[in-house]
């Protein structure tokens, strides 16, 4: 059985690296610069990247409104690191102009873990998805701050100076993680949310 369409937002980011992972993951994966490119997608993953200017391209590329009302109509999306900072409905260090999808109930802190630990990692154990915790990579990370009814905490950083702060989280067909999957070579969350792709196609 061939795998489901899924599209990784190309307006900045790591975007090669996730269509990648997906095609790893058994996704027929290709890049989204334009609305008519998202109508042929059954999933979304926003990658890591800098928020301010994905915010910025997805109303330059007209892709703000259809992206929200493919999310609206239960299309699964996935975003890492800036891609989590998309899919919040609050973002607290944001740039005054950015502005998110209209996602997940939640609220993240950009640019979270400060100076000392701007880029780290570490082990980070996901709910729902088996074989151990990730070797997760935080580069210039958000966490969650704050999470509304129908967010799942699905993972939180167990060690080290962040130890408690949640960095994967779910609520319905929206999943978003602190870290970068697509960097490790670890197929695991692609995999997870290429199965939650084909479930709601
Ligand atoms: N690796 C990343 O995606 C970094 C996110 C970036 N700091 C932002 O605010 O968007």
């Amino acid at each position: 059985m061939s795998g489901p369409t899924v599209g990784v937002l190309a307006l900045q980011g790591d975007v090669r690296e996730h269509v990648a992972a997906l095609t790893g993951a058994g996704a027929d994966a290709r890049p989204v610069r334009r609305p008519e490119e998202l109508d042929a997608v059954h999933g979304l993953v926003i990658p890591g990247g800098e928020s301010t200017t994905i915010s910025k391209l997805a109303d330059i590329f007209e892709l703000r409104e259809p992206i929200d009302k493919r999310i609206a109509g239960g299309m699964p999306v996935y975003g890492s690191c800036a891609g989590m900072i998309m899919l919040a409905r609050e973002v607290l260090d944001g740039r005054p102009d950015q502005r998110g999808f209209d996602g997940l109930e939640m609220t993240v802190r950009r640019n979270a873990f400060g100076r000392q630990v701007d880029s780290f990692e570490a082990p980070v154990a996901v709910d729902g998805v088996e074989g151990g915790p990730f070797h997760a990579v935080f580069i210039r990370a958000p966490w969650v701050e704050r999470v509304g009814d129908g967010v799942e905490v699905l993972g939180t950083v167990t060690e080290g100076p962040a130890a408690g702060r949640i960095v994967a989280v779910r609520q319905g067909n929206l999943l978003a993680t602190s870290f970068h999957p697509e960097l490790t070579g670890d197929l695991r969350l692609h995999r997870y949310f290429v199965e939650l792709v084909r479930a709601a196609t």
